[in-house]
């Protein structure tokens, strides 16, 4: 069995598309702000990562707004850059759903929206939880209730969990 292509074999990036990148401090400045927007909307009862992209800023907003149950629903629609069919590997766990059954205000929260095929699945799981993201693209921001920073459809966002720090060529095109 063939183990998968070293980094420097994959295409990193579509010569089509504008690039965003985002450092752990932007993104954790950037969540904080999310968070700073959701105070004056909770307070929440449970918060809902979207597994994988939304645990980091799930974690960073459940700590500024003191929520305790903190649960993951696993979705995967995009390999690399391509997007391909959605497949929910892990559903909701019953007694979360049962949270917002009951009347009690639930949250969830992803990296960013882009076509928005991931937030119409997860909406369809809790349809009256609020649902926030940190980014957002043209096409999905109107499945999302709340947001920070928008970026073009033909940008695509670099979080830091998927980069590393490298050379970079200079300007003029020269190598030194
Ligand atoms: O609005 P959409 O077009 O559905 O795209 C947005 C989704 O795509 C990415 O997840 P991905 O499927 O790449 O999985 P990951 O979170 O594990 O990286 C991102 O984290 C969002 O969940
Ligand atoms: O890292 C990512 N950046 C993006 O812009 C994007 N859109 C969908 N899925 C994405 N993942
Ligand atoms: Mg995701």
């Amino acid at each position: 069995m063939r183990g998968a292509a070293p980094p420097g074999d994959r295409p990193v990036s579509n010569p089509n598309q504008k690039s965003f990148p985002v450092t752990w401090d932007q993104f954790h400045r950037d969540s904080r702000a999310l968070a700073w927007r959701l105070a004056g909307i909770g307070p929440f009862e449970a918060v809902v990562a979207i597994a994988r992209g939304g645990l980091v800023p799930a974690a960073i907003v459940a700590r500024e707004l003191n929520i305790r149950t903190v649960e993951t629903v696993a979705v995967k629609s995009y390999d690399h850059q391509n997007q391909g069919g959605i497949r929910v590997l892990k559903e909701i766990s019953q007694p979360v759903l049962d949270i917002a059954k009951n009347g009690g205000k639930v949250l969830i929260v992803d990296d960013l929206v882009d076509t928005g095929a991931t937030a119409r699945v997860v909406r369809d799981m809790l349809p009256g939880a609020h649902f926030a993201t940190v980014y957002a693209k043209p096409k999905g921001r109107e499945l999302v209730d709340t947001f920070i920073t928008e970026v073009s459809q033909d940008t695509w966002i670099f979080f830091p969990w998927d980069l590393d720090v490298a050379y970079v060529a200079p300007i003029s095109g020269g190598t030194d």
